[in-house]
């Protein structure tokens, strides 16, 4: 396994607050040698119109178009372009798109992504791996209130951790942490099964909540031991997802936090098992899990 991949969350490396920078990212890996010359201008197609490169990549089927951009600061592609290529029916299909931005800062390349819907979070723990199993740095997580950010009083220091919200009349626990991104960790399912949660009704509640200025993602969480947890993920711009990097790092952070969890916990999700460890010592998430190629290809716009 290749060394922990340093993740973007320090200051030195950002610049705007929806763009990461990144070092030590072979991200050429990303584009395989083939005929299809990945960093060359898209051509126009018979019909006049032009043609996007890209590679699909998936972590635990949290999948991403991914375009090499290094060639120009701004995405080759609108927000509603990026939409219609996620369409799983109309497009390639995806939960977002990844742009590889030229670096700065000696750092080898900057990312935006663009969720399905064609809004632009912050961050993306699925986006930041390398082909194969991998470690991430995922940087420290953010605990205060208005960084996250929420409208929820801190009630631990400057964090909210375990703090009444109601939504649609129900009243939850919850632990706001930000991973560069917003999420809403909640451990308090009725009955205590995740499984039996109806997401896609409880999901855009808590994603539009008046206390998530910027929308949020919402990870509902099993505890199976305090070093085994189950989470379901609602995404911001993507809805039900099989995975989320970032989401499962903040599970953890969530769990130490409401003392259900170690620092060191396996999290189950629909796609399969993430390692997850937040270090004392640094106070840096880790995040160990697998990402695969699926596919590249070239489509008209
Ligand atoms: N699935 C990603 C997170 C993608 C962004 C998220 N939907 C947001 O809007 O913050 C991950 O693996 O972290």
């Amino acid at each position: 396994m290749a060394e922990a991949i340093t993740a973007a969350a320090t200051t030195s490396l950002s610049i705007k607050p929806s763009t990461r920078h990144y070092q030590l990212f072979p991200l050429l890996h990303f584009f395989p040698n083939s005929s299809i010359e990945l960093s060359q201008k898209p051509k126009l197609s018979a019909t006049g119109s032009r043609y996007l490169h890209f590679v699909k990549y998936h972590g635990l089927g949290n999948d991403f178009i991914l375009v090499d951009n290094r060639d120009s600061s701004e995405p080759k592609i609108t927000p509603e372009q990026a939409a219609k290529l996620c369409d799983r029916n109309f497009g390639i299909g995806a939960d977002g798109v990844i742009f590889a931005l030229p670096g700065i800062n000696g750092t080898d390349y900057t990312m935006r992504i663009f969720n399905s819907d064609g809004s632009e979070p912050e961050m993306c723990g699925n986006g930041i791996q390398e082909d194969g199993k991998v470690k991430v740095d995922m940087g420290e997580p953010v605990l205060k209130a208005i960084d996250v950010p929420t409208k929820l009083a801190a009630n631990k220091n400057d964090a909210v951790v375990k703090s009444e919200l109601v939504v649609d009349g129900v009243t939850w626990n919850v632990t706001c942490v930000s991973m560069g991104n917003p999420h809403c960790v909640t451990f308090g399912i009725k009955g205590g099964q995740v499984d039996a949660l109806n997401l896609a009704e409880i999901g855009p509640k808590f994603e539009h909540h008046e206390v998530f200025p910027a929308r949020t993602n919402t990870e509902f969480v099993q505890v199976y031991s305090p070093s085994h947890l189950k989470m379901r993920v609602w995404e911001r711009g993507a809805g039900a997802t099989l995975a989320c990097g970032t989401g499962a790092c903040a599970t953890v952070v969530a769990a130490v936090l409401e003392g259900h969890a170690e620092r060191n916990c396996t999290v189950d999700l629909p796609g399969g098992p993430l390692e997850i460890e937040w270090r004392e010592e640094d106070n840096h998430v880790y995040m160990t899990g697998p990402a695969e190629m699926v596919f590249y290809g070239s489509v008209p716009l």
